[in-house]
């Protein structure tokens, strides 16, 4: 009998149920049909086309179970508690490149929504994914509502460009070309030298490269996330997920409303004590309102900032998610990333390996050297300071590309329980 060493997608959605099968397997379709509707298990079975790929079953056995690495993460939700409350919630999903973080992410919103939660699953990664993943054009920098589902969820790629350019020309409305002629019209215009040690003036000007667009992703971020906050057509949402970039990017990214709040915050007691003495002169120019308009939009993005940072820094309401896969560079840099989220205090309980693979029965030597290097990867993982606390995942690989609803309604059901 041929066997394979990977699960199939294919092969699981053409079985039939029988004595012999494992029970991961059992697990898995009878996961299925009690979590979808017949209408779309009937879809997620029409949409792969039937390959009669025999699996060797018994092998799987294990590679799809949860497993806990340490004492603490037994306390971890499982999902069935995750979807309990109405409450909104927010998941971010992140993790070095390519582990599959827009995979887990899109799988979680599937799951979500076919679970009756209204939802939402943001990328603010630069280079999306969401409509690769989706198989589906969500470009636009808008909410799109994803085709496929039975109930109401909505994609958006947060567009980069797009947040640059209203940061780049909100800053010259506020007066000028640049952060000079800004902060001329705070009456702060000979302060600008001295503010070099807050280095406000190359954040705005001239930025050093990736920063910019950190910031412009920050602020549409945070603008966004306060939208889904405050603004009321959003209200029906119960769970927004995060589909986050790369690690360094979601670091500076976590970071910045600090950097920037503390700047705000610093810029704002300067005008205040300026602006007594100045106030004379600047009545007689006339700037007094440019000023105070100006100050005002300061203040009020500096509140949001404080808002957002509160926001993913609440256990009861967020989730930082961190996605991994066997390998040591990906655990190591998993492992610096929990260290920062820590650091942070954004509240972090899970890690999910992706991209494991099951045993190997075949004579496949490649398999075998690959699966004992992960054995060594995952037991790495156990043995680390900063992850040996979280509730580890096991995710298999498949072998096909997770790609579509359907296929991200499977891997939904084998990651998230
Ligand atoms: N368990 C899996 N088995 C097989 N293929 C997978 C699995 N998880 C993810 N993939 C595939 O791996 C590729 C990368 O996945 P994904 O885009 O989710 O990663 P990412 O971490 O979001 O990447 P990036 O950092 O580039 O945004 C995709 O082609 C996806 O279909």
């Amino acid at each position: 009998m041929a066997s394979i060493c990977v699960p199939s997608i294919s092969s699981i959605s053409n079985h039939r149920f029988s004595a012999t099968d494992s029970m991961t397997t059992v697990a898995i379709l009878s996961n299925l049909s009690k979590t979808q509707t017949p209408f779309s298990l009937r879809k997620f079975t029409r949409s792969f086309s039937f390959i009669s790929l025999p699996i060797t079953r018994k092998p799987f056995r294990n590679s799809f179970q949860v497993r806990s690495v340490a004492a603490p993460a037994e306390a971890v939700a499982g999902f069935d508690e995750m979807t309990a409350t109405t409450q909104r919630k927010y998941y971010m999903l992140g993790g070095k490149g390519g582990v599959g973080k827009t995979s887990c992410a899109a799988s979680l919103a599937v799951k979500f929504a076919n679970h009756g939660h209204p939802t939402i699953v943001v990328s603010t990664d630069p280079a999306h994914s969401l409509s690769d993943s989706f198989a589906q054009d969500l470009t636009g920098g808008t909410l799109v509502p994803v085709e496929g589902l039975d109930s109401p969820l909505f994609a958006l790629e947060i567009n980069p460009e797009k947040a640059r350019e209203e940061f780049r020309t909100a800053n010259q409305r506020n007066g000028g070309t640049g952060v000079q002629d800004f902060m001329d019209s705070m009456g702060l215009g000979m302060l600008v030298e001295q503010l070099g040690e807050l280095k406000l003036g190359e954040l705005l000007d001239t930025p050093p490269p990736g920063l910019d667009e950190a910031m412009a992703i920050s602020k549409a971020s945070t603008c966004q996330v306060m939208q889904f906050v405050e603004a009321p057509e959003y209200s029906m949402f119960t769970r927004i997920i995060f589909d986050t970039a790369p690690t360094g990017h979601t670091l500076r990214l976590l970071s910045l409303p600090d950097f920037l709040d503390a700047s705000i915050g610093k810029i704002l007691k300067l005008k205040k004590k300026l602006s007594s003495a100045t106030s004379a002169i600047k009545s007689v120019f006339g700037q007094e309102e440019k000023q105070q308009d100006a100050s005002d939009k300061l203040e009020q993005l500096r509140e949001r900032m404080v808002k957002v940072r509160e926001l993913f820094r609440d256990t009861d309401s967020t989730e930082f998610v961190i996605v991994t896969i066997p390998t040591v560079m990906a655990i190591s840099e998993s492992s610096r990333l929990h260290a920062s989220l820590k650091k942070e205090n954004v509240p972090v309980k899970r890690l999910i390996v992706n991209q494991v693979l099951p045993p190997s029965t075949s004579d496949c030597k490649f398999c075998a050297m690959k699966r004992k290097d992960q054995m060594r990867a995952l037991d790495m993982i156990r043995n680390d300071p900063e992850l040996m606390g979280l509730r580890s995942i096991q995710a298999p690989l498949v072998d096909v590309e997770i790609r579509g609803v359907p296929a991200l309604k499977f891997m939904g059901d084998m990651v998230w329980k």
